[in-house]
């Protein structure tokens, strides 16, 4: 009888896993996309947000209505025990965090402990650069925990490797003149990592650094979680994903998630067949640059974006101007309200030249824009999703890392995958112009060679019998499995 009850419970509840993003737009647009691949596959999900991101994405994104198709899918909030008038501007993300450690672990224990966010949380799936109080938590109460780092493996594979680095005597740096000694104690990269190269919290001249314990050291936690899932492909990052099995044997490697999900949405026979793009969380779209683009000769314009926590000095912002002006190549170039804080007076022959040949938005439709005809080349940041839309959609880049990730990611685009050149640590009108001529003109057919290939793996692996797509059914099935037990308990 017990059995029989028990059988029915399970026919009854789909698992139901929890998803809780770090408060970040690059990192709550994968997780949203994590969770639609989710409720596609059957799996309950319930979306957590802080009430400060979930307000933004209300006003920000129709997402109530994307999720409508998926009855089992629900948006609760917790609070990041900030104040009300707190600004939570992009470069406070540190203070955000550490409050979250402080003050949201009782909060979220009595959420799942009291059934506010459901009485049958079979799986939790939380950012893993924030997880030492989620990891504890779900040990505690006996849910399975799965870690989701939004950033690439390589730039993970630098964060379990920094006591590594610490005692080979790679670390610390000592000042500029240090930044191109190279670091030979990581596996798989011996050959082209220098300081320049590792991700922004490595970086330190002090080994007291909070930030070494902070994100770095914090990526061990995800050994103690019941998988780890990644943002990336096997044809991409596979000889590093080897590396990271051998510490996180359940790494699901399920990217490129925004082509997995168009993928899987076009397949999708009972499902409103709507169009994906990225979901923008802080700022206004603005959709009239594709009818500038639609106006351009094929491949023809560089399209500019730092993401959206990169912010430029006066002086950067002026080089950047003049060497895409003095390129004489069409510019698309996305320049957000608070990305400079300086007020710039701009030189009348820079927005001449703008006026003819260039377009700016605030905030752009950027898979679209990387995926539009007109667009031959992408200047960026070399945040991780630009990264992937560039790759998916075989646009070469140019890349000027800012901090986190950046640094490794453009490191691998220039002298591992071929798919671009590397600029990082330089910001000069005359480099700028050279490098936009290099990618556009001098070394297009090279790159064309090497993008088109990228994108052509990139697509195989989502689609069916690929690598990501096989890996997201292997997750699919553990968080089935894990939840039978859970609710046969
Ligand atoms: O005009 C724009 C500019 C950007 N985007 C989108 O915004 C996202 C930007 O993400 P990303 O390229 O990863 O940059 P950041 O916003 O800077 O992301 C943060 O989060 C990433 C994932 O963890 C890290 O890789 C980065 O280093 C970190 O800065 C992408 O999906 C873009 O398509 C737009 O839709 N319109
Ligand atoms: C603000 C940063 C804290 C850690 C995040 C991160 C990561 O390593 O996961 C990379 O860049 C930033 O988005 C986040």
């Amino acid at each position: 009888m017990e059995n029989q009850l028990k059988s029915e419970v399970q026919q009854e509840r789909p698992p139901r896993v929890v998803i809780f993003p770090l408060p970040a737009q690059g990192h709550v647009n994968s997780m949203l996309k994590l969770a639609e691949l989710l409720s596609l596959a059957g799996i309950n999900v319930t979306f957590l947000n802080t009430d400060h991101l979930h307000n933004l994405l209300l006003r920000h994104a129709d997402v109530e209505t994307q999720f409508a198709a998926y009855p089992g899918f629900e948006f609760k909030t917790i609070s990041d025990g900030l104040p009300d008038d707190h600004s939570r501007s992009t470069d406070s993300v540190m203070e955000v965090l550490n409050s979250m450690n402080v003050t949201t672990k009782p909060v979220l224990k009595e959420m799942l402990v009291s059934g506010v966010l459901s009485n049958s949380v079979t799986c939790i799936i939380v950012d893993g650069a924030f997880t030492g109080f989620a990891t504890d938590l779900a040990i505690e109460l006996d849910i399975p925990i799965i870690h989701f780092r939004t950033v690439s493996a390589c730039c993970i594979w630098n964060h379990f490797c920094v006591d590594r680095i610490i005692e080979a005597g790679g670390l610390p740096i000592r000042g500029k003149e240090d930044m191109d000694r190279e670091i030979t104690s990581v596996p798989g990269m011996e050959c082209f990592l220098r300081c320049r190269d590792l991700p922004s919290f490595i970086q330190v001249s002090d080994l007291s650094d909070p930030k070494l314990d902070q994100i770095a050291r914090t990526t061990n936690q995800s050994c103690r979680a019941n998988g780890l899932i990644l943002n990336t492909f096997e044809d991409l990052e596979g000889p590093i994903l080897f590396h990271i099995r051998t510490l996180c044997p359940k790494t699901y490697a399920i990217g490129p998630l925004h082509a997995h999900l168009k993928l899987k949405l076009a397949n999708n026979k009972t499902d409103s067949k709507r169009p994906v793009s990225s979901t923008s969380i802080l700022f206004e779209v603005d959709t009239n640059c594709l009818n500038w683009l639609d106006s351009q000769p094929p491949k023809s314009v560089i399209y500019v974006s730092f993401g959206s926590i990169t912010t430029l000095t006066r002086n950067a912002l002026m080089e950047f101007w003049h060497g895409l002006v003095n390129s004489n190549k069409r510019f698309l170039w996305v320049l957000r309200p608070d990305m400079v804080a300086e007020d710039t007076e701009v030189p009348a022959e820079l927005m001449a030249a703008t006026r003819e040949r260039g377009y700016m938005v605030g905030w752009a439709p950027q898979e679209e824009v990387l995926g539009h005809h007109a667009v031959g080349g992408f200047l960026t940041h070399s945040g991780w999703n630009s990264t992937l839309e560039s790759i998916v959609a075989g646009v070469p880049m140019i890349c000027w890392p800012y901090f986190a990730d950046q640094p490794i990611n453009s490191r691998y685009v220039g002298e591992v995958w071929k798919l671009g050149i590397d600029m990082k640590d330089v910001c000069d009108r005359k480099i700028v112009e050279k490098m936009i001529n290099d990618l556009m003109v001098e070394r297009r057919e090279e790159f064309e060679r090497s993008t088109v290939e990228m994108a052509r793996l990139a697509t195989e692996s989502v689609s069916l019998g690929g690598s990501s797509y096989r890996n997201f059914d292997q997750l699919v099935d553990y968080i089935r499995q894990t939840g039978r037990k859970n609710l046969a308990k």
